[in-house]
């Protein structure tokens, strides 16, 4: 997992006021803070600046430290209401400073509600990639430095393990749909009874069909009676899903609804027509001709990105190169971020997963070298230049037959994007050099056909068949363009269809977190047999050598003449709960076998199991019985027996003959039986479960209330914590599951952990802490060094 915060308790060295005292004037403070909130009317209230706001000390000092002054238009309008507890539904352009606009009500209105680490989660944040939630995380980190609340990431990339044990005890939790669910599916001692305040970044998105189950699912977790707040720079307001989650007369604030364009006012946006066979050669050529720039290019899938990213390599364009997708590890991903971000020139290809919400530092140009899937997507792409107040400039390459389509769309969406034509003398063609390139090294040749096929495809799944028309398309050109000898033959799935088009743009063009791009498009129903998923009783009947089953085994699996088995031929035309047919009479008949044996010779008959019977026929074999050890081995092995309540003994695994079963209903049926039945008990006991733990941790909590209010009725010390991440062990070691960790003890004064320009040793924490300087941590392994740095 990433980072996730520990909770620091940091002793006040402030003697001068008797802790009592202290206590009290910071009650008194918060709750004159509350009625300043109440009494605050923003029409009456002409303000432009933070320090206007009826803000906490630790938010003020916060947003001073990281240079925050002016408010932007978006938050002057849905901060207030924010602050006075409204669920928002918040508009605003690309860059306009939502982050902000969303964290700051969170801080305060858990600051006013003197919120505590024994109150658990307090507030969720919702992104739909992991590098955004990273990046919101570090905005609140920085904003919530002099704050006492604990905070988290929960975005995956590290055992569910790590992340639960500290789940626990966080008070703000920034996450992705998928890895939240998780949690809260199973970790017991996972807490959100208490939540206040429940906010989707990039809100849009994330209830759109890609997220929608894992959603719906987070949101029933969640108490009903909560404060809700949605932002995107293109936002929904689908009444069915806002009903989904339960809004209470929702403000809508839309900053930009009434302007001219749907994207910023500094951003240049220009398109340019190129035939598909060309796009490569005029990406070439416009990377070639802006070495020194800061260029972003977006295509439709992982394998396009991989392919143009290697060949354009090997060809030395003279610019750093990057890339990133969903199909890398986590740390790869951090590191392309970071990089991209740090550099001054440098171009980096990647998909959609980057669309939204990253904040990459003086980005010149973005380039759409593959026409996006909307409108919105493009407002987004679009957007990661020319960021608050910035300049910036916009390419989108379009081939001929999406050109009409795709203006449409973004004229109805207020987009305002001329045409520019490219200067043919500095067109420069690599066909020749991906020819040869391919020819040589056959990894890259295959690379080409996985990105030939990768992009065909998504044309294909695309809705906006106005936009999208795969039939008019150059393929065989197309293909000798990226270098190749042949157009791959390509298979459309039969699962291309209708239904599986509503998430195609998530599948194709890779946008989801869970990206997936390599779906088989090539002979698919071959490859989708042999990746058939399998099941434990597959698994089980593939096993051999396996003791207990080996007499079953060699009854029901693999015997095709017909003594007691009938395997069907083809697994994919069954789709019942097991794939075997048994003629269990058939088994019994070993007893009878061996009777009749035995009447022929008069000799004594021993039966084994699984062997042939040793049959005592002669004075060597009789000799047999003497040595236990070779009678053993032939005899096999015992058979295992269990009893019932009558103490009927039955064997481990006993089959019902095929009539029984029948008789109980076609299999279908008892399957889906079983499953009910058995997901009815897992979620009774999980059920169960949760509320022992749930009663064991109100225990300890109360108990602990206790201890601390006796502590500081004792003057003990004050207890704080700073936002910090975390991922070392803690020091008070492993948090069973169920449990809370014991309060720590604060003994010395934490180390400083992060520095900015503004922090010159004055400013401190508003329980006067100094702290030691640590440099913005910039990968996973930077913050968790800073952090077991802290601990330790
Ligand atoms: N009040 C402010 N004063 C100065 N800079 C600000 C202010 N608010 C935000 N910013 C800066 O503006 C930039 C864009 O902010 P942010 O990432 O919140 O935009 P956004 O509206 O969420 O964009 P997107 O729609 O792309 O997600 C950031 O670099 C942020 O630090």
């Amino acid at each position: 997992m990433a980072p996730v915060s520990a909770v620091r308790k940091i002793l006040s060295k402030n003697k001068s006021q008797p802790r009592p005292l202290k206590r009290k004037r910071e009650d008194e403070d918060i709750s004159a803070l509350d009625q300043r909130v109440k009494d605050w009317n923003p029409k009456e209230n002409d303000f432009k600046n933070f320090q206007d706001l009826p803000l906490s000390r630790p938010t003020a000092s916060g947003l001073e430290a990281s240079h925050f002054k002016v408010l932007t238009d978006i938050q002057q309008k849905a901060v207030p209401l924010a602050l006075k507890g409204s669920d928002i539904l918040g508009a605003a352009k690309t860059g306009s400073g939502k982050t902000l606009a969303f964290l700051l009500p969170v801080l305060e209105n858990l600051y006013r509600k003197r919120w505590t680490e024994l109150d658990g989660l307090g507030a969720l944040i919702i992104s739909p990639t992991r590098e955004l939630a990273i990046q919101i995380f570090e905005v609140l980190r920085k904003i919530g430095r002099n704050h006492t609340f604990s905070a988290g990431l929960v975005i995956g990339g590290k055992s569910l393990r790590e992340e639960r044990e500290r789940l626990g005890r966080m008070n703000i939790l920034v996450c992705t749909p998928g890895r939240m669910l998780q949690h809260m599916d199973q970790t017991a001692a996972f807490e959100i009874d208490n939540l206040q305040m429940l906010v989707l970044d990039e809100a849009d998105r994330i209830l759109d069909m890609g997220f929608q189950g894992t959603v719906d699912a987070i949101v029933e977790h969640l108490p009903k009676e909560r404060q809700t707040l949605l932002f995107s720079a293109t936002q929904t307001k689908k009444v069915s899903d806002l009903a989904r989650l339960s809004l209470r007369d929702p403000e809508y604030v839309s900053v930009h609804e009434a302007a001219s364009s749907a994207t910023p006012s500094t951003l240049q946006q220009h398109y340019i027509v190129t035939p598909l066979p060309a796009k490569l050669d005029t990406l070439w050529s416009f990377i070639r001709a802006n070495l020194k720039a800061k260029i972003l290019v977006f295509l439709s899938s992982g394998k396009q990105v991989r392919f143009v990213y290697e060949s354009f390599r090997h060809l030395q364009p003279g610019i750093p190169l990057l890339h990133l997708h969903g199909r890398q590890k986590q740390t790869a991903r951090l590191d392309i971020t970071t990089k991209f971000s740090a550099s001054k020139n440098s171009c980096l290809f990647a998909t959609d997963v980057v669309a939204r919400g990253l904040d990459f530092p003086a980005v010149d140009w973005v380039i759409q070298l593959d026409c996006p899937e909307d409108a919105d997507t493009y407002i987004h792409r679009v957007g990661r230049t020319a960021r608050y107040e910035r300049n910036g400039r916009a390419v989108l390459f379009l081939d001929p037959t999406k050109e009409e389509g795709m203006l449409k769309r973004l004229e109805q969406k207020k987009v305002p994007i001329e045409k520019i034509n490219v200067r043919q003398k500095k067109q420069q063609s690599i066909k020749n050099q991906l020819q040869n390139m391919c020819f040589k090294d056959p990894e890259l040749k295959y690379l080409g056909q996985k990105a030939f096929v990768s992009y065909v495809r998504s044309i294909h799944i695309q809705k906006d068949k106005e936009i999208f028309k795969i039939n008019e398309l150059p393929l065989e050109e197309f293909s000798a363009s990226l270098g190749l000898p042949g157009a791959p033959r390509i298979k459309f799935l039969k699962g291309d269809n209708a239904k599986e088009l509503k998430n195609a743009p998530r599948q194709g063009m890779s946008s989801s977190e869970e990206e997936d791009d390599n779906k088989p498009a090539i002979g698919g129903k071959a490859k989708s047999k042999k990746e058939a998923v399998r099941t434990k009783y597959d698994r089980m009947f593939e096993r051999r050598n396996q003791d207990v089953l080996a007499e079953h085994y060699t009854k029901l699996v693999d015997n095709n003449d017909s003594q007691g088995v009938d395997v069907q031929g083809d697994a994919d035309e069954d789709n019942d709960f097991l794939t075997v047919k048994r003629r269990l009479s058939d088994i019994g008949s070993e007893d009878d076998e061996l009777k009749t044996k035995r009447k022929a010779t008069g000799a004594k008959v021993i039966p084994g199991l699984g062997k042939e019977p040793l049959v005592i026929d002669s004075k060597r074999r009789e000799k047999l019985l003497k040595s236990k050890k070779k009678l053993l081995k032939l005899k096999g092995n015992g058979t295992k027996l269990v009893y019932d309540d009558d103490g009927n003994p039955h064997q481990v695994y006993e089959l019902e003959n095929e009539d029984q079963f029948k008789q109980r209903g076609p299999a279908d049926a008892q399957r889906a039986k079983f499953l009910e039945e058995e997901r009815n008990r897992v979620q009774a006991a999980d059920l169960l479960d949760k509320q022992t733990a749930k009663e064991k941790k109100k225990e300890r909590r109360e108990m602990k209330k206790a201890r601390e209010a006796a502590d500081r009725e004792e003057g003990e010390g004050d207890v704080r914590a700073v936002l910090v991440p975390h991922e070392g062990p803690d020091d008070d070691g492993q948090l069973s599951e169920g449990s809370l960790p014991a309060p720590e003890r604060p003994s010395k004064r934490p180390k400083k952990w992060f520095e900015d320009d503004s922090d010159d040793g004055k400013n401190s924490n508003r329980c006067g802490t100094a702290r030691n300087a640590i440099d913005d941590p910039d990968s996973l392994e930077d913050l968790e060094a800073m952090a077991s740095g802290l601990l330790g």
